[in-house]
């Protein structure tokens, strides 16, 4: 069995300049994962042509910018995050490259070694936010539990934040009291046999 040893991060993607190179199906399916969860997100595609179902998705959104072009390196400037998702291996490839050379952070839809980071299964409810990855080993099953999430999760964990943040605001004392009487109130979550 391989390591898994990958590290999850929540990225404010709104304040983030992501490039996506390729507006077909795969770009349509990335994108709509990265607008699911982050609406805002500052993204320039990059493709040498757009497909319908990418145009209904991208167009009309403020903060995704379209440009119908070939890759060129010079699209990397002031990116923090790349998204390579192209039907031409090399292509990609040399994306892959040149990000490297730029130490930006790079994905490769379709060849999980050149990978940097994979995008994972998200559920959101709320302020809560579960990523589900499978290390690369079978995104439809990330699908499948992130479907199981969504419904056995009531809506009603929202709430439980909202009030255990109003709570931990009244608490007065030092920075031990605090964790101390967080960890109490939120001990019966994990106690078993108790819901
Ligand atoms: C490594 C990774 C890199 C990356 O893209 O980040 C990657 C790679 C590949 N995906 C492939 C195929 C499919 N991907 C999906 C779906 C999703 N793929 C996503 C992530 C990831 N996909 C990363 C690993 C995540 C992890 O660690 O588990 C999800 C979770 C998130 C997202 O896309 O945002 C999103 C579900 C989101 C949701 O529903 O919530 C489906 C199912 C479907 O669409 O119904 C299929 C078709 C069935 C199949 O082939 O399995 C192929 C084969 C291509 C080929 O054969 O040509 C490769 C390449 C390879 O594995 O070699
Ligand atoms: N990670 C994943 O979830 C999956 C990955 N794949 C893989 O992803 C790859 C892409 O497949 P699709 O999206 O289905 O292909 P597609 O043909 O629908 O889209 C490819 C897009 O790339 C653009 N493109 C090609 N060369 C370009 C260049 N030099 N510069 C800019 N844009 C360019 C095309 O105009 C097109 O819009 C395939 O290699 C496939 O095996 C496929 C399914 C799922």
């Amino acid at each position: 069995m391989s390591k898994n040893t990958l590290y999850p991060i929540f990225l404010k993607a709104h304040e983030l300049n992501f490039l996506l190179v390729g507006g077909g199906f795969v770009g349509t399916e990335k994108l709509s994962f990265l607008l699911k969860s982050s609406p805002e997100a500052q993204v320039t595609v990059v493709s040498r042509e757009f497909s319908e179902d990418f145009l209904a998705l991208a167009q009309d959104v403020e903060n995704v910018t379209l440009i119908e072009d070939l890759y060129h390196e010079k699209y990397l400037g002031g990116k923090h995050i790349v998204i390579a998702a192209t039907d031409d291996k090399a292509v990609n490839r040399q994306i892959h490259d040149d990000a490297k050379e730029r130490f930006l952070l790079v994905n490769v839809a379709d060849t999980p070694d050149l990978c940097d980071f994979y995008l994972g299964g998200i559920v959101t409810k709320g302020n809560l936010k579960i990523a589900i990855s499978t290390n690369g080993k079978s995104p439809t099953t990330a699908k499948r539990f992130r479907q199981l999430l969504e419904e056995v999760l009531p809506e009603e964990v929202d709430d439980l934040l909202e009030n255990l943040n109003a709570y931990r605001d009244t608490l007065k004392g030092d920075f031990e009291y605090k964790v101390k009487a967080m960890n109490e109130i939120t001990g019966l979550l994990v106690e078993k046999g108790k819901a």
